[in-house]
């Protein structure tokens, strides 16, 4: 190893020219998508410092690799690791569905408090989308990442913990709404201020440095008044107390609809849109999961919470193209902290095929690399993404909605985006 640690000073990264980066391959198809995408990296960094800057790979295993290796799915070594070169990137990681060990995707975000997840979705000429204009679109979700269900406190219908989580729930806080009490699993759902604030402060800060112009906070506060509703509430108040005379939120409009009438309140938005101020704004999960095919121009920053956003994230990557392009990083603002990671699974039916997109993990290196204020070799990368695409040279699954395409594997497509860089 002669690379040098990434070091973080009062919340600002120090990047030294050749960062040590630890690397998750991941499970199924992570093997395929990771020897395609560190070609890329490498060939893109090369390219735009002429070999003044490179980084020093360090592979830390999780998944099956690390229990065929250790015996242990998560070795502590891999958390010590990250926690000391502050950025990695990872390849996805298989979670059993109905049992066994819990994902280990989620245990990597909750163990490092990495409390952001961020994934933008925006639309890249020439990507096939089952939607008119996909190029509407252009989101960058904030995810809570780890808060909510995702918690995974839950007992199991049949055991005895779960017998007295019910008792508990019927006998001393008269819940009198469950169902069929003797069969039923339990699920704990916890929202906390703390955790809304820190994931609402870090949306409307990257509106501000990305001169967006509104947040939209995503709940289902009307069913989940004290989790769902608490995110709601605790996010306007976070905005409106910290951010001040920057934002303009419904919260305010509200008010001055109830003390002014809704003439007033009207100017007051258009004043503040005409100033240049964000608009805070919220939408029901339900209601926005269908504007978000219907009006998507009227997103720009959505701040959500745990589950919401996993599926707002698939659902919006499908209408630029599918997760095979959909980008994503875990962030801790605070402690400078970083895992980049695509949106998709491990999709074992193409594991070891050399078939599928490595885009997403790729354009999730690209998130990483603007992060590291390396913006020559990120745009280097989305240029011959563009390039490349355009040409239809593309993997199976964009090939299989496009005319005369040219399908190529994926390494083949690593290659192409070099050879177009
Ligand atoms: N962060 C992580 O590590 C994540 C891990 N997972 C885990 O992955 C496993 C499998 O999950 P599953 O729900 O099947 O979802 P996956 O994302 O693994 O795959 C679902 C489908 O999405 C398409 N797809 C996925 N990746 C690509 C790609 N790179 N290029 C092109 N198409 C792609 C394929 O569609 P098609 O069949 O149409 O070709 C695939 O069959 C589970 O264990 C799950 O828990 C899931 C999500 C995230
Ligand atoms: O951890 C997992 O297996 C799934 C996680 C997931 O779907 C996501 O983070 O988008
Ligand atoms: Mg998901």
């Amino acid at each position: 190893m002669t690379g040098e640690k990434i070091t973080t000073n009062n919340g600002v990264l120090n990047v030294p020219n050749n960062p040590v980066i630890p690397f998750i391959e991941g499970d199924g198809i992570g093997p395929d998508i990771w020897n395609a995408a560190v070609r890329v990296f490498d060939a893109a960094v090369e390219k735009a410092y002429n070999g003044e800057k490179k980084i020093d790979w360090l592979e830390v295993y999780a998944g099956q690799k690390a229990f065929d290796k250790t015996g242990e799915w998560l070795p502590q070594d891999t958390l010590d690791k990250i926690d000391e070169y502050l950025i990695a990137i990872k390849g996805p990681l298989t979670t059993p569905i109905g049992g066994g060990i819990r994902s280990l995707n989620v245990a990597l975000r909750q163990q490092l408090d990495l409390y952001t997840c961020l994934r933008p979705v925006r639309h890249y000429e020439g990507v096939p989308s089952p939607v008119k204009r996909p190029e509407d679109v252009d989101m960058a979700i904030f995810r809570e990442n780890t808060e909510d269900i995702y918690a995974g406190i839950e007992f199991k219908a049949g055991t005895d913990e779960v017998k007295k989580v019910v008792d508990f729930l019927t006998e001393e806080m008269g819940v009198k709404n469950i169902r069929f009490p003797d069969t039923s699993s339990i699920a704990i759902k916890p929202v906390s201020q703390e955790g809304t604030e820190r994931l609402v402060r870090a949306a409307v800060q990257y509106a501000i440095d990305h001169n967006k112009p509104t947040v939209t906070l995503v709940h289902k506060g009307n069913i989940m008044k004290f989790t769902e509703g608490g995110f709601k509430q605790w996010g306007y108040d976070l905005a409106e107390k910290e951010f001040g005379d920057k934002v303009f939120t419904w919260q305010q409009y509200d008010k001055i609809v109830e003390e002014e009438g809704k003439e007033v309140a009207d100017k007051a938005q258009d004043d503040a849109v005409a100033a240049g101020k964000i608009i805070v704004k919220d939408s029901i999960a339900d209601i926005f999961l269908q504007q978000i095919l219907t009006r998507p121009k009227e997103y720009d920053v959505v701040a959500t919470m745990n589950l919401n956003g996993d599926y707002i994230s698939d659902a919006l990557a499908a209408q630029v193209g599918g997760i095979g392009i959909a980008p994503g990083a875990n962030i801790n603002y605070d402690t400078g902290h970083a895992i980049f990671e695509a949106t998709h699974g491990t999709a074992p039916k193409y594991a070891g095929l050399d078939k599928v997109n490595p885009s997403s993990v790729i354009l999730s290196g690209v998130l990483m690399l603007e992060h590291l204020g390396w913006q020559e070799a990120a745009d280097l990368i989305n240029a011959s993404m563009e390039k490349t695409i355009a040409s239809k040279v593309v993997t199976y699954d964009f090939a299989r909605l496009m005319d005369n395409p040219t399908e190529v594997k994926c390494s083949e497509f690593a290659d192409a985006l070099i050879s177009n860089m």
